[in-house]
């Protein structure tokens, strides 16, 4: 019986000759996820000093990657990697290759500005625009985009309140000031406003750092429903959360990546002893 199921197996799809080919890493092959970004031998500099070293990573498609390492390794530094955010920093320079859905992002005559809608970002902090009400705060990046049409923006409105979970609790109050909302309603609220312009990729930094544990569960649920639709990259310093939420985990320490690896596997057993050190508590 066993042999039978490795012949059938050693078979491959019709017509494929792949008898050479060792069993696991076929297997492997056919699960590996497709890269929705990938940076390559990419250093980050702050005037003259490297935050960044020579970090190459793939980021799955529609999983959720955690970065995770101590306070200062370069976490927030190569996440802004992805989205040209340091073109916004006078002091910082990017070296290497960042490829989004196979295109280099840093290369010449591409719009950051367009690069950021497909790659979108939420922060620490909840970003609440104080004049505005809670579908101005969620239509406002499809309006910089010149979208005017009003059935277009409810919808838009609609479906990333949905996506963030947050629609049941807004709906009936769309034209009330956002100032309103709880600080984990207001998160929600940012996640919405990075969706409605459908990203293909959702960076999160540390973003449920400054909210309460209720609003922490609600954003690690959303979380796992998001990646059914979007590439999700999150910075934790939560190990716990780490674990939680995401399929991929990268390991920095100063500037380098350490480790990167499915999150069961890197937590359960860990190659690098810099990883194991810092899983197990003995520094961070
Ligand atoms: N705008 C900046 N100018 C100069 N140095 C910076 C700047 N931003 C970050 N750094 C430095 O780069 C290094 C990496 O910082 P980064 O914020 O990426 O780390 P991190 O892992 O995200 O840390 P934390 O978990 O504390 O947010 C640190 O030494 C930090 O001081």
């Amino acid at each position: 019986m066993a042999m039978l199921a490795k012949t059938a197996l050693d078979q491959g799809p019709p017509g494929v000759l792949v008898a050479e080919e060792p069993q696991r890493e076929r297997m492997a092959r056919r699960t590996a996820p497709a890269l929705a970004m990938e940076a390559r031998h990419v250093s980050v500099y702050y005037g003259q000093r490297r935050a960044l070293h020579d970090v190459s990573l793939g980021i799955p498609s529609r999983r959720v990657t955690a970065l995770i390492g101590p306070s200062g390794c370069g976490k927030t530094t190569f996440l802004r990697v992805l989205n040209r955010m340091h073109d916004l920093t006078a002091s910082a320079r990017v070296e290497g290759t960042v490829l989004l859905d196979g295109e280099d992002i840093y290369a010449p005559r591409v719009d950051p500005i367009a690069i950021r809608r497909r790659v979108g970002m939420v922060f620490q902090k909840p970003v609440v625009f104080p004049t505005m009400n809670i579908f101005d705060n969620v239509a406002v990046g499809l309006r910089l985009a010149g979208e005017r049409r009003r059935p277009v923006l409810n919808e838009a409105v609609e479906r990333a309140l949905r996506q963030a979970a947050l629609w049941d609790e807004v709906k009936d109050r769309l034209g009330a000031p956002a100032t309103g909302l709880s600080g984990g309603q207001q998160q929600r609220l940012s996640i919405a406003r990075a969706l409605a312009v459908s990203p293909e990729v959702l960076l999160m930094d540390e973003p449920t750092s400054a909210i309460d544990p209720v609003g922490t569960q609600r954003i690690e649920d959303l979380i796992a429903e998001l990646k059914h639709s979007v590439t999700v990259v999150i910075v934790t310093h939560n190990m716990q959360q780490a674990a939680r939420v995401s399929d991929y985990v990268g390991f920095f320490l100063m500037g380098e990546l350490v480790e990167f690896d499915e999150t069961e596997r890197l937590f359960s057993n860990p190659r690098d002893p810099r990883t194991e050190a810092y899983i197990t508590g003995r520094f961070g």
